[in-house]
């Protein structure tokens, strides 16, 4: 890319679209095509075409998504397939068909067998079955991966994957019902701490985030305290306990928005879909590449983390009726860092930034 290239970012303001935008325009890059879902349905096929038409992107970075946390994914199963191939398909379509020079398509580490070898290598992809809450998102984001290898042997195309593992950051989804396990933590430890202090200004305020049942309009103590019980924070006999889903065993990796972001941009202008097989090769399969830090907790040790962070003194309820999902997925990023590239926030510094994020952004 060089700093007038015209470049779509799609999903421009969610949690990784932002971040690649902030990144592009600090480098300099600032021919930057941007567009609403309002302005741009990315399900509609027409539009689409419509857009790349008219518009003529060079380079495309497709970080729009239908995104959820475990639960979500598990629930709106139909959504997550039809939406993300559809998106994926119009923008993939349309890249080749308007000559874009290069574009980065963005999966997720779930596209890895449910009991995947540990560290979890690009050639991994494929070996064995998926993790069942996650299945038709990964199967999706697999769908991703192999159209934009088989545009690029068919067409002769410069479309790129990269498989990303769990994410979080400024412009994150704190929806306590719908979103990942790391925002949604952070908020439930926030509320806790307010509930402890008796903080019902903090409370009051956060909850007019949530759809809540107020049918009487009431904002009484107790109704507040119903709300907040329904949404995994409780207080009985004067201590505050706040619910995490399943065990607290499984293994999680997580970067920072702003770290993908910096790879993505970086890989977008480092690596080529030549690059990513060797010309001997008959098959070509795994072209993909990991983005993560090679680091993981354990969803109860984020518990831990965060409560030391943010100063919560109560206890925490594991709910073994929500499910564990993947037990462990680590990636394997010893690809990308032989490249050249490395995550610089640590798991602790990216809490406490997720944490003034939230407050500052209450
Ligand atoms: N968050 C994570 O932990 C991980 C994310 N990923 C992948 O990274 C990518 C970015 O995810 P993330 O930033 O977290 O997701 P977000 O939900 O934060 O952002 C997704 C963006 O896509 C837009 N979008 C979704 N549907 C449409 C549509 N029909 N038309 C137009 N725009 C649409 C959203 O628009 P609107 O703002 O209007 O909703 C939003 O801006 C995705 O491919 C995701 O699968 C991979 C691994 C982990
Ligand atoms: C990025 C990745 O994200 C999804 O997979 P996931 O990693 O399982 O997602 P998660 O962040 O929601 O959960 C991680 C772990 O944490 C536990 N957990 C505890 N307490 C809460 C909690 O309060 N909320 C949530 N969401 N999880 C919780 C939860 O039970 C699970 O064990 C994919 O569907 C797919 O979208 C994908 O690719």
């Amino acid at each position: 890319m060089n700093k007038s290239s015209k470049i779509f970012v799609a999903g421009h303001r969610g949690l990784v679209g932002s971040a690649i935008v902030k990144n592009l325009k600090a480098k300099g890059y600032h021919n930057l095509l941007l567009r609403s879902r309002s302005e741009l349905n990315l399900l509609d096929s027409l539009s689409v075409s419509n857009f790349f038409e008219v518009e003529k992107p060079e380079y495309v970075f497709l970080a729009a998504a239908k995104v959820g946390g475990i639960i979500a994914n598990n629930i709106y199963r139909a959504d997550f397939i039809y939406e993300n191939l559809m998106i994926q398909n119009n923008i993939i379509h349309q890249s080749y068909r308007n000559n874009v020079k290069k574009l980065m398509f963005l999966g997720s580490t779930c596209i890895y067998p449910k009991e995947c070898p540990q560290p979890m290598k690009e050639e991994y992809l494929l070996t064995d079955i998926l993790e069942y809450t996650n299945e038709p998102y990964a199967i999706a984001k697999i769908a991703g991966i192999k159209m934009c290898e088989s545009y690029n042997l068919q067409y002769g195309t410069n479309f790129i994957s990269v498989m990303p593992t769990n994410l979080y950051g400024p412009n994150d989804n704190f929806d306590l019902e719908k979103s990942h396990v790391l925002p949604a933590l952070v908020r439930k430890i926030l509320l806790g701490k307010a509930l402890e202090a008796s903080d019902w200004d903090f409370i009051k305020n956060d909850l007019k985030k949530l759809p809540i049942e107020n049918e009487n309009g009431s904002s009484s103590e107790n109704h507040i305290l119903g709300v907040l019980e329904k949404y995994g924070v409780s207080l009985k006999n004067d201590e505050v306990t706040v619910e995490i889903w399943g065990s607290g065993n499984p293994r999680r990796e997580f970067l920072w928005s702003e770290d993908m972001a910096d790879a993505c941009v970086f890989l977008m202008n480092k690596r080529d879909f030549k690059d990513t097989y060797d010309n001997s090769d008959k098959e070509v399969r795994n072209t993909h590449i990991n983005i993560g830090t090679g680091k993981d907790i354990s969803i109860k040790e984020l518990a831990l983390l965060i409560k030391e962070h943010v100063g919560f003194n109560g206890t925490f309820h594991f709910n073994e009726d929500k499910p564990d999902g993947t037990m462990v997925k680590l990636t394997d990023v010893s690809k990308l860092n032989n490249m050249g590239w490395k995550h610089s926030i640590e798991i602790s510094e990216g809490i406490k930034a997720l944490c003034s994020h939230y407050l500052e952004t209450a």
